[in-house]
């Protein structure tokens, strides 16, 4: 578990002031555009930035404790730092970068093996490679290796594939799944990106100008409204953990099940039991009184409005209750007031369009696949 709560100034004006809690393993996402503060929160957590006051506790260990006046030296807190460039030793091979991370710790306080990191990245062929030869992407991955070595209890990654061109960065994220898959590691993951977010990320922390405005399971928090100015008007939705229900080859149609029912999407290359994503913005939602006879839209959901949201504009956020599980609505205010929606209002939603697979190029472009009608 990763307790982060801390709250400090900067001069210049800027204030930070968050407070989240994250799982003990996996991809915990810090996701904002530039200046929300993403950088200085992990930067707290290394212990490069002092906190003005707060707690900063990571598997139990207290790094940093205002009250208490603990504030754990960098090289003890045990963290593995990657940055957007790799920052390797230009004068060393990469065998050379990969072996400096792991002499920082004693032979028996090594858990996680050379040869492990090495298979895991996919980084033996580069081994006698120096870094100015290695492409950018082979370059993050001995960076990601070299920090994984020195045998960290947490990894912190600063954008990592920020610096990379879309080819290298479709080359490198099944490595990074692989590593969260992998590891019983927490992962603090900066990102502006929300690609490579829904794809990496379990937990998300979002942040604006330095508040945090939501916090928690990635598909609870996409949903929110508090989002809308994070992710802006095209991308707010909601993601649904599915499995792969059955497949009705004859329509080339698959369903997948989740907690609040069924969707029928174009069938999906996975097999039958498989968890996968799916997206569905906001705006692909349509919302009607009573059961819509006569549409062409398949995914049809009973669902009762939970809250109602007016935003500036023509539009407004309803949070629809779909089976327990929350799913976004975007109509017009002009349409809240024509259907006179309530919280606590039976209704039926109407999916337009649904994407599944953040493996999928068509999982966050414009429309995503489309639901069959
Ligand atoms: N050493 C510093 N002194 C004063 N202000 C700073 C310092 N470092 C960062 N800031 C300010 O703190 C704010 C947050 O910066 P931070 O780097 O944490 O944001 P970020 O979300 O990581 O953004 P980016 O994606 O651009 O890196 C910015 O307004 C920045 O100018």
């Amino acid at each position: 578990m990763i307790e982060v709560d801390l709250r400090l100034a900067r001069p210049g004006g800027f204030a930070l002031d968050c407070g989240f809690a994250a799982p003990g393993e996996g991809v915990t996402a810090l996701f904002g555009r530039s200046g929300a503060g993403k950088t200085t929160i992990i930067q707290a957590v290394a212990g490069v930035v002092r906190p003005d006051t707060g707690r900063i506790v990571v598997g139990g260990e207290v790094f940093f404790d205002a009250a208490r006046g603990i504030d754990v030296p960098i090289e003890a807190r045990r963290v593995g730092y990657v940055f957007q460039d790799s920052r390797l030793f230009p004068h060393l091979k990469v065998e050379g970068n990969l072996r400096y991370g792991e002499r920082r710790c004693r032979a028996v306080e090594r858990p996680i093996r050379f040869e492990a990191v090495v298979e895991l990245l996919g980084i033996g062929h580069l081994l006698a490679r120096r870094p100015h030869t290695l492409s950018g992407g082979e370059r993050q991955r001995v960076a990601i290796g070299r920090a994984l070595l020195a045998q960290p209890r947490l990894l912190l990654m600063d954008e990592p594939l920020a610096a990379l061109d879309e080819a290298r960065k479709a080359e490198i994220l099944p490595y990074l799944e692989r590593l969260r898959d992998a590891m019983r590691l927490p992962i603090l993951y900066v990102s502006h990106s929300l690609d490579e977010v829904l794809r990496l990320a379990d937990t998300l922390v979002a942040l604006r100008d330095g508040r945090q405005v939501a916090a928690g399971p990635v598909a609870q928090v996409l949903s929110r409204p508090e989002m809308l100015p994070v992710v802006g008007r095209f991308d707010l939705g909601t993601l649904l953990e599915c499995v792969v229900a059955r497949h009705d080859g004859d329509l080339a149609l698959s369903s997948l099940a989740f907690a609040g029912g069924e969707l029928r999407v174009p069938q999906v290359d996975r097999a039958i039991g498989e968890k996968v994503r799916a997206r569905v913005r906001a705006r692909d939602v349509a919302i009607a009184l009573t059961k819509p006879e006569g549409v062409s839209v398949s995914n049809l959901l009973p669902a009762v409005v939970e809250e109602v949201v007016a935003q500036e504009g023509p539009y407004a956020d309803v949070g629809l209750n779909v089976g327990g599980v929350r799913l976004a609505a975007m109509v017009t205010r002009e349409s809240v007031a024509r259907l006179a929606l309530r919280p606590g209002l039976d209704v039926w939603a109407m999916v337009k369009s649904v994407a599944v697979d953040s493996r999928n190029p068509d999982f966050l472009s414009p429309g995503g696949l489309t639901a069959p009608e």
